[in-house]
């Protein structure tokens, strides 16, 4: 089978976050939606006889090789396979980190479905999906590639077929820490669980928002001015915001505005991921 060189990492937003309990556990129990975009990072893997698994990116100055999602998914499937080769693995790293757009989720999971591929380990995507969720909540919904209704921690998922707007990312330059926003006393976590039929009939919102916003003042000046030209919310945990545009020019107009202390990107809602249908090509 031919595959590619460079395999896509897309990123996703939340088009909405609702936050309905926490469990004894203290991970919480949420109702989301996930849709991808077309921004992405995008990782290249040559496979070593030898069972080492190395990553090259300029990120390793940053996070340390061995706390990158990357070589722990790597890790994770080499072990699970019992395969004995290895692999260096490439990244472009492209996607602003810790933004709430799933960056190092989605680079786990392109290292899972790409490795598997290429070592031919043969793993379903159930199965791929199932070890992807040791890495990260976020990560079952980047294996299995469709834009997705989400529930339970955030595993629980039901494809969806949404519109595929375009959206205008603003990328604050401040670093929100998911798990520090999750154990912050004032988090409002009542939302009452609704059903998917409704809630696409409701308008919808970000319970992780307020918050954020009190504590990045970067956040709030970027959803302040955002809601001024489109209805806007941060996704996930944050720190991106992103405004909903039905045209494309419309969004790069807008961001052609953008305050000169923000920056940002327009990007396209994809309700099936580059990822999956690069799969989908080679079946
Ligand atoms: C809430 C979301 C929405 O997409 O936030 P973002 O990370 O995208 O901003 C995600 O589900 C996050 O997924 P992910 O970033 O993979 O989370 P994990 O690594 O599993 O968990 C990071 C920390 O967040 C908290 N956490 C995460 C998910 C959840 N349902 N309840 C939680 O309380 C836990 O404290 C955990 O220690
Ligand atoms: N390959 C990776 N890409 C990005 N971040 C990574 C990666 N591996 C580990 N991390 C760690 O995960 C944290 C959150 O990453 P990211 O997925 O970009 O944020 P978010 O979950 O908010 O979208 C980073 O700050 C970094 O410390």
């Amino acid at each position: 089978m031919q595959y590619p060189n460079r395999w896509p990492a897309p990123a996703k937003l939340n088009l909405f976050l609702h936050i309905n309990g926490r469990r004894p556990d203290g991970y919480h129990e949420l109702q989301t939606l996930f849709q991808f975009i077309d921004a992405c990072d995008y990782l290249t893997f040559k496979l070593t006889d030898a069972p080492n698994l190395v990553l090259h990116s300029e990120l390793n100055s940053v996070v340390d090789p061995s706390d990158n999602l990357i070589l722990k998914a790597a890790k994770l499937l080499k072990q699970h396979a019992n395969y004995s080769g290895g692999a260096e693995i490439f990244l472009e790293k492209n996607l602003p980190m810790g933004g709430g757009i799933g960056g190092g989720s989605s680079n786990a999971a392109t290292t899972l479905v790409a490795l598997n591929a290429l070592w031919k380990t043969g793993l379903s995507v159930d199965e791929l999906a199932k070890l992807g969720v040791k890495l990260g909540a976020d990560v079952p919904v980047f294996i299995r590639g469709l834009a997705a209704f989400a529930e339970g921690v955030g595993e629980q998922l039901t494809p969806v077929d949404l519109p595929e707007k375009y959206y205008l990312v603003i990328t604050p330059e401040v670093h929100v820490s998911t798990a520090k926003v999750f154990s912050h006393p004032d988090l409002p976590r009542n939302t009452p669980k609704l059903t998917l039929a409704t809630l696409m009939k409701n308008s919808w919102q970000n319970d992780c928002q307020s918050l954020v916003a009190e504590q990045h003042p970067q956040v709030a000046k970027a959803l302040d001015w955002l809601v001024e030209y489109a209805p806007s919310r941060m996704t996930g945990t944050g720190a991106c915001v992103f405004g909903e545009f039905e045209d494309k020019q419309q969004a790069l107009k807008v961001l052609s505005q953008l305050p000169t202390d923000l920056s940002g990107f327009v990007a396209q809602g994809l309700n099936q991921s580059p990822l999956i249908e690069l799969i989908a090509k080679q079946n």
